[in-house]
């Protein structure tokens, strides 16, 4: 969909921003690109909807090259979100995202019901906020004002620069959790640009790790960057804690259950699901201070079995033998 080959930005002063870049994103799949500060991310995404022009290589969507596309047809179908969104300030939450609808010379009644509908897919009812002003918003409903705004053409490739920067730590996990739901049903082809190397696991079907000087260190699904860091600058980046980060990204698997033999199902705490991955399962042990705890495939159903340490121990090795060197 994405395909970036032999892509390098010098800016005109000498700084060598983004070197020999090759780095293809899949229809539908979210890529993160993560790294220290000023390592050539936000140039990088720049340069897919031509907001900068790369010194050499070729950037392709879907097969058509983007430096041949007027730059304003390209941005039609490249929805953009920054850190600071970008709203105009006097007016309301509606009209800044019937701004799109407009621009492709819908009626106004057919945008603002768009409005009203991009508005609710993004968790902000349209009843209450959208006679609303920007300034009326917390930082994390603007953020969402902000993803409503870039969905609102239907672009089949979303850019997102640090789109959950600017908010708290525990609104960054809801925003965060919100676009990945929405990203089920929508599956856009999504570029998200953030230095924080969890929101990159967690949000990313593949990870890009960019070194200082715009060099891609690592290109790999979360669960391969953590267990195999490509070198030592990768190890470095994704922490001498990244067997807790890998807990977040394994899933429990059936074969490491443990049987309800001998298992009172009283004495478990609350069960969890099939689905759940191995840190939500360490979470449940904890938390409810069991040294197990009870697996159901869903929640009205009986136990499947019982997972214990020694069974996330098997399951994250497992996983280690699933990616190979
Ligand atoms: N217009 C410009 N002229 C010269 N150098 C620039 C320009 N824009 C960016 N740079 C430099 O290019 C390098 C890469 O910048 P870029 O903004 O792409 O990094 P980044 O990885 O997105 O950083 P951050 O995480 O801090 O936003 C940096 O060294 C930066 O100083």
């Amino acid at each position: 969909m994405i395909r970036l080959a032999g892509v390098g930005k010098t800016y005109a002063d000498g700084t060598v921003a983004v070197q020999e870049l090759d780095l293809d994103v899949a229809k539908g799949e979210l890529v993160c690109l993560v790294g220290p500060s000023g390592c050539g991310k936000s140039t990088t995404l720049k340069m897919i909807n031509r907001l900068i022009e790369p010194t050499t290589g070729t950037i392709e969507i879907d097969g058509r090259d983007v430096t041949r596309e007027d730059p304003v047809e390209l941005r039609r179908g490249i929805g953009y979100v920054i850190q600071q969104v970008g709203l105009f300030p006097h007016q309301k939450i509606e009209t800044n995202v019937m701004t799109v609808p407009l621009l492709y010379g819908e009626s106004k009644p057919t945008a603002r019901e768009r409005a009203h509908e991009l508005m609710d897919l993004v968790g902000l009812d349209p009843s209450t906020y959208a006679g609303r002003y920007p300034h009326q918003l917390s930082g994390g409903q603007r953020q969402r004002v902000g993803v409503a705004r870039a969905l609102a053409a239907n672009p089949p490739v979303l850019l997102m620069d640090e789109p959950f920067g600017a908010v708290d730590p525990v609104v960054r996990v809801r925003l965060q959790d919100e676009f990945l739901r929405l990203q089920r049903d929508l599956g856009k082809t999504v570029v998200l640009v953030t230095h924080d190397i969890d929101e990159a696991v967690r949000m990313g079907d593949r990870v890009a790790v960019f070194a200082t000087g715009g060099r891609l260190a690592q290109y790999a699904t979360p669960m391969e960057l953590l267990a195999r860091p490509a070198d030592a600058f990768v190890a470095d980046f994704v922490g001498s804690t990244r067997g807790l980060r890998r807990l977040a990204v394994t899933p429990l698997r059936r074969e490491h259950l443990e049987p309800m033999d001998g298992v009172n199902a009283g004495d478990l705490g609350t069960a969890i699901g099939l689905d759940s991955s191995l840190e939500e399962a360490l979470a449940a042990m904890l938390r409810d201070d069991r040294p197990m705890v009870g697996v159901k495939a869903d929640s009205g159903a009986g136990f499947v079995g019982v997972l214990t340490p020694n069974g996330v121990h098997q399951a994250l090795r497992a996983s280690l033998a699933d990616h190979p060197h």
